[in-house]
C-alpha cells in the first residue's frame, strides 16, 4: 500500500459524537481560494451543534462579504478582521474555561502557511483539538462528511475512509442514505419518543426504589445518548414470561422496545405505539395505575389458554353462519435470504389477502409482499410471547371467517420450533385445514452458511436440532454428548451460560468446537468460532445480534483453516462477518 506514513496516522481515528453547545470554535483563515465553501460548511456544522464560530484572519474582503451575507443574522457568529495572534487561543474562549477556545480550524492562505506549525504546537500544549485543512500532520481531528436529517429527527450519518478519499467517503455516505426507508425521519422520531416515554413512566419510578441499580441492565437503552452498547447480549436476556420479578415487570416495556428496534421492519417502526405493547402483552390488562404497584401478577399459562379457548368459541360460533370460508397456509420462509425462499412460498406471498408474519421474518422477505396485501407482524418479544401468539391466532381466524386467503409466514421451517404444529391443530379445530409449505430451517442453513458440514465422513454421522429454551423458559432435557454428532441449538444464546453449564455437567467435552451463527443469510450475518467452554464469555464479549444458533461438534472446524481456529487463553474466538447474497433475478426465473 502506497501511503505517506509521515502525514497520515497509522491507526484508525476514534469516532465520537462531540457535544459543542455554547463552545467557542475558532476558524483561523478562510482558505486560499475564492470559494469559502469549506469555511461555510464548518460554520454550519458548528452552528448546528450549538457552538459559537469565530472567524479570525479572513483571507480576503470577498470572503468577509460572503460570510456576513450567509451568517450575519446568527448572533453566535463573529468575524474578527485582523491577523491571527497566538493569544487569540487563550482570550477568545468562554469564561467557564478561562477563555481558552474549545476547538480550532486552520485554513490559512499559502503565504501564511508557516504559521500552521506554531498554531498546532500551541494547541497541543493547551490541549485544544485542532484541524488544519489538508495538513493531517498539523491536525488532531478531521471533519467527516456528515448527512444531517433535514427533518430534524436527530439522525446523522457520517462516513470516513481515514484518508482513502473524501469523494469516496461522500459517495459511500450517499449510498447508505439511499438505502434507508423514505420515512426514516419518522422512524427515528417515533422511537425516540417511545424511549423517552418509557424512561419517564417506568424507569423513574424504579430510580426511587432502593433496589434499582443505576447501571442500566439493558445497555443501549439508558438515559444518555451512548449508542455504542447496542449489541449487548442483555436486551435479549432470558426473561420467563410468567415468573418475572417486579423489577423485570417494570422493565418489560424497555425490553419490548429494544426488541422492536432490533427486529421490527425498519419502515414500520414509525407506526409503533406504546399501546401496541399493551394490546400484544396483556389483553386483560389491569386498569392503568398511577404508580406501578408490586401486585402486578403476570397471567398464568392457564389463563392464556382459557382466553384462547374464548377466542375459539366466539370465532367458531361466527363460522357457522359465515357465507364463504377462507383458506390458510403455514409457509416456511427460510432463514432470511430471498435466494433461500421456495417457489411455493413465493407464490403464497404474492397471492395472499393477508399475511401473518413472525417477527423473525427478515426485511428482505417482507419486502416481497405486495403493497396491497395487509401484513400483520407478530409482536412476540420476551415476556409476551404467549399473548402475542393468541392475538395472531385470533387475527387469522377472523380473516378466515371473512373468506380471506391467509398466509401464516413462519421463519425458517414451520415445524422446527415454530409452533407450526400447534397452529395447524388450532385452525383444523375450527374447520380450516392449513396447507403447510416447508422452508429451509435456520438450524441447517446456518451450518452451511458457516461452512460447517453438518455430517461428514469420519467427522459427524448424525445431526441433532435442539431447543435451548423450552416452555415457559425451561431448560430442555440435556442431550447426551456424542462425539460424532453435530448439535444445533436454537433459542439458546440468550441463556448460553446456563445451557453450557448444564452441558458440561452432563459430560459434554468442554474443548469441542462451537460456532455462534447469527442472522444467517442476512447482510449482517456473523459467524463466531470458539470452544464450547468459552461460549458464555464470548457471547458476553461480542454482544447479541439475534436471532442466532449455537452449533457444537467437530464438524464446526472440519473445513476451517486450522491456524484460524487454533484457540488458546490469549485468543479464544474468531469472527467472520457478512453474507454474500446470491444475485437473484426473480423476473427471469419465471419467464
Ligand atoms: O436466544 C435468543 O436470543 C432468543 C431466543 C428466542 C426465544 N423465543 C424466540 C426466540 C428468537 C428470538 O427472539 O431471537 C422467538 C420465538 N419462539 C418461538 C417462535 C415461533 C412462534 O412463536 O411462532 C418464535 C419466533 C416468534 C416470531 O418471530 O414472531 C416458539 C417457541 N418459543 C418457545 C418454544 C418452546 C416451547 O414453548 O416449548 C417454542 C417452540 C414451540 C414449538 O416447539 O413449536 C419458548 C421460548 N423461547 C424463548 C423463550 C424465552 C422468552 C423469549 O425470549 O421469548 C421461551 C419461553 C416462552 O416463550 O415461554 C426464546
Ligand atoms: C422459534 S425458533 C424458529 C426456528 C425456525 N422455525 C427455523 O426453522 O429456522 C427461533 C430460533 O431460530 C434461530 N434462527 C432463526 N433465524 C435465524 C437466522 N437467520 N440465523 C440464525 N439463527 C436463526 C435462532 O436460534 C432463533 O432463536
Amino acid at each position: 500500500m502506497v501511503r505517506d506514513l509521515l502525514t497520515l496516522p497509522s491507526s484508525l481515528p476514534l469516532i465520537t459524537a462531540g457535544f459543542a453547545t455554547d463552545q467557542v470554535h475558532l476558524l483561523v483563515g478562510t482558505g486560499s481560494t475564492d470559494s469559502v465553501s469549506v469555511c461555510k460548511n464548518r460554520i454550519h456544522s458548528i452552528l448546528n451543534a450549538g457552538g459559537n464560530p469565530i472567524v479570525v484572519n479572513p483571507s480576503s474582503p470577498g470572503h468577509i462579504k460572503q460570510l456576513h451575507s450567509e451568517f450575519g443574522s446568527f448572533k453566535e457568529f463573529q468575524i474578527i478582521e485582523r491577523e491571527f495572534t497566538l493569544s487569540d487561543l487563550t482570550t477568545l474562549g468562554r469564561l467557564l474555561v478561562c477563555k481558552v477556545v474549545d476547538r480550532v480550524f486552520v485554513d490559512l492562505p499559502t503565504a501564511q502557511s508557516s504559521l500552521c506549525d506554531e498554531i498546532f504546537w500551541q494547541c497541543q500544549k493547551l490541549r485544544i483539538p485542532i484541524n488544519t485543512f489538508h495538513k493531517p500532520e498539523f491536525s488532531t481531528f478531521n471533519m467527516i462528511p456528515t448527512w444531517v436529517d433535514p427533518k430534524g429527527s436527530g439522525l446523522q450519518i457520517a462516513v470516513t475512509t481515514n484518508g482513502n478519499g473524501y469523494i469516496l467517503a461522500n459517495r459511500i455516505k450517499r449510498d447508505i442514505i439511499s438505502h434507508l426507508p423514505p420515512n426514516i425521519s419518522e422512524v427515528v422520531i417515533n422511537m425516540g419518543y417511545l424511549k423517552d416515554r418509557i424512561i419517564n413512566e417506568d424507569h423513574k419510578t424504579l430510580l426511587k426504589e432502593k433496589y434499582y441499580q443505576t447501571d442500566m441492565s439493558l445497555p443501549g437503552f439508558g438515559y444518555g445518548l451512548d449508542e455504542d452498547g447496542w449489541e449487548s447480549h442483555k436486551f435479549n436476556k432470558l426473561i420467563r414470561e410468567f415468573e418475572m420479578t417486579s423489577r423485570e415487570q417494570r422493565l418489560k416495556r424497555t425490553r419490548w422496545l429494544s426488541q422492536v428496534m432490533e427486529y421490527y421492519p425498519m419502515n414500520k417502526l414509525s407506526d409503533i405505539k406504546l399501546e401496541d405493547f399493551e394490546t400484544s402483552s396483556s389483553s386483560n390488562k389491569k386498569p392503568k395505575q398511577e404508580s406501578v404497584s408490586d401486585d402486578i401478577a403476570s397471567p398464568t399459562g392457564e389463563k392464556i389458554e382459557e382466553d384462547t379457548n374464548q377466542v375459539q368459541l366466539s370465532e367458531s360460533r361466527k363460522k357457522e353462519d359465515s357465507k364463504t370460508s377462507g383458506k390458510i397456509s403455514l409457509v416456511g420462509s427460510g432463514p432470511g435470504s430471498v435466494s433461500m425462499l421456495t417457489i411455493g412460498a413465493m407464490q403464497e406471498i404474492k397471492t395472499a389477502d393477508i399475511i401473518l408474519a413472525d417477527k423473525l421474518v427478515p426485511q428482505a422477505i417482507l419486502d416481497l409482499i405486495p403493497s396491497k396485501t395487509e401484513t400483520f407482524i407478530a409482536k412476540k418479544f420476551p415476556g409476551n410471547a404467549e399473548r402475542a401468539q393468541q392475538e395472531l391466532l385470533s387475527k387469522g381466524l377472523e380473516s378466515l371467517t371473512n373468506g380471506l386467503k391467509v398466509v401464516r409466514l413462519k421463519q425458517g421451517d414451520p415445524y422446527i420450533f415454530g409452533r407450526g404444529g400447534e397452529e395447524y391443530n388450532f385452525f383444523k379445530s375450527h374447520g380450516y385445514i392449513p396447507s403447510v409449505l416447508p422452508g429451509i430451517s435456520s438450524s441447517l442453513a446456518c451450518t452451511v452458511l458457516a461452512q460447517i458440514p453438518a455430517t461428514q465422513r469420519d467427522v459427524a454421522d448424525q445431526v441433532l436440532i435442539c431447543t435451548g429454551t423450552g416452555r415457559k423458559g425451561a431448560l430442555p432435557k440435556i442431550p447426551e454428548f456424542v462425539e460424532s454428532r453435530t448439535t444445533v441449538f436454537l433459542m439458546a444464546l440468550h441463556r448460553a451460560n446456563v445451557l453450557i453449564t448444564e452441558l458440561l455437567k452432563n459430560g459434554w467435552d468442554s474443548d469441542v468446537p462451537a460456532a455462534i451463527v447469527e442472522r444467517g443469510s442476512c447482510p449482517d450475518q456473523r459467524v463466531t468460532r470458539t470452544l464450547l467452554k468459552w461460549v458464555p464469555e464470548v457471547v458476553e464479549e461480542i454482544g447479541s445480534r439475534p436471532p442466532g444458533v449455537l452449533v457444537v461438534g467437530k464438524a464446526v472446524n472440519a473445513l476451517a483453516d486450522h491456524d484460524l481456529v487454533n484457540f488458546d487463553e490469549s485468543r479464544k474466538f474468531v469472527i467472520d462477518e457478512g453474507f454474500r447474497e446470491f444475485e437473484i433475478d426473480i423476473d427471469s426465473l419465471f419467464k
